[in-house]
């Protein structure tokens, strides 16, 4: 189980915790619209970090938006090994476009 596994477990423990104390439940009690707000917002900053040149700042920024994206993805079922599985299938796509990109519903 790498990192990434081992925090989609934990935000799927905190979605039904205590506001008081867990972010992720916090943020989950706001609904999937906010999710999806402060996915937007930690993309922009990791936007401007990149632009700016500012390894240390993008780092950051790229963790937050990857913790909010794991968040968002929790809060909508889709696990972590459902994304891998579309990046795998991918992988054997040739001269990859828009239409081959999209995930099979
Ligand atoms: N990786 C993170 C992580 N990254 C960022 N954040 C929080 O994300 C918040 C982002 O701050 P913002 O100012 O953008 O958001 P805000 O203060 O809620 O303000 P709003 O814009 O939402 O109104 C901060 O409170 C950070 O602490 C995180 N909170 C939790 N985790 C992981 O999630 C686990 C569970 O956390 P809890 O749910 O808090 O137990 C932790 O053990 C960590 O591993």
């Amino acid at each position: 189980m790498d990192m990434l596994d081992r925090l989609e477990q934990v935000i799927r423990d905190r979605r039904q915790g205590d506001p008081a104390t867990s972010y992720v439940a916090k943020l989950t009690a706001r609904g999937r619209a906010k999710i999806a707000q402060k996915v937007g917002e930690e993309a922009t900053e990791t936007v401007i970090a990149a632009i700016r040149d500012d390894r240390a700042e993008l780092t950051g920024e790229a963790a937050d938006l990857i913790f909010h994206l794991l968040v968002l993805l929790a809060d909508a079922g889709v696990t972590l090994d459902e994304v891998r599985a579309e990046l795998a299938r991918r992988e054997g796509v040739s001269g990859i476009d828009e239409k081959a990109a999209r995930p099979r519903a």
